[in-house]
């Protein structure tokens, strides 16, 4: 039986719509960080960065891991940045299973351009700013992953279907 599944990946890797289903599918309750920051200060996350900066962000973001990471039976869903601290990284490792979402640059683009919400995508060239950051975070992600799900072509039932499958849920 596992304990907890944590989402890890780029933004539009589909880990907050994922994760919500996939809490479904195996009656887990669901948390995602970034809804968590946002409940508890009534401020969404343009405004944090706005007001506090990335670093200010990233407090909060690593205090709210911190809490979520003793749940049991939880499904988490992070936010694409949450492995760039070392702290968090440890966390995660033993949080539960750590599934790391992947998707074609194309596709990120393509799911992250309609919605403003995301204030490090908020730039003159989004798409170079996320191959950037991949390839400054994908060896991390996958340092922390204990399985990597590909995303693009599948549906979010199919790839909820596919997660259950490797857990053995
Ligand atoms: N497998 C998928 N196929 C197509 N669209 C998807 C898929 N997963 C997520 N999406 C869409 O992509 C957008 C970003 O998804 P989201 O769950 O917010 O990603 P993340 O939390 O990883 O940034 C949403 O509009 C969502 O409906
Ligand atoms: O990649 C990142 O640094 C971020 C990803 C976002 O979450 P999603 O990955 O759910 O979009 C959110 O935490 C914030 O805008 C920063
Ligand atoms: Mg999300």
């Amino acid at each position: 039986m596992i304990d907890n599944v944590v989402l890890v990946g780029p933004m539009g890797a589909g880990k907050s719509t994922i994760g919500r289903l996939l809490a479904a599918r195996l009656a887990f309750h669901f948390y995602d960080t970034d809804s968590v920051i946002e409940e508890r200060t009534g401020a969404d996350i343009p405004w944090i960065f706005d007001v506090e900066g990335e670093e200010g962000f990233r407090a909060r973001e690593s205090a709210v891991l911190g809490e979520l990471v003793h749940s049991s039976g939880a499904v988490i869903a992070t936010g694409g940045g949450i492995i760039m601290r070392e702290v968090n990284r440890e966390m995660l490792s033993q949080a539960g299973a750590v599934v790391y979402l992947t998707a074609s640059i194309d596709q990120l683009v393509e799911r992250t351009c309609k919605d403003k919400k995301r204030p490090l995508l908020q730039v003159a060239d989004p798409r170079a700013k996320i191959i950037e950051l991949i390839k400054l975070r994908d060896p991390l992600y996958r340092e922390v992953a204990t399985c990597v799900v590909e995303t693009d072509g599948r549906s979010p039932r199919f790839v909820v279907q596919h997660i259950a499958e490797l857990l053995n849920a």
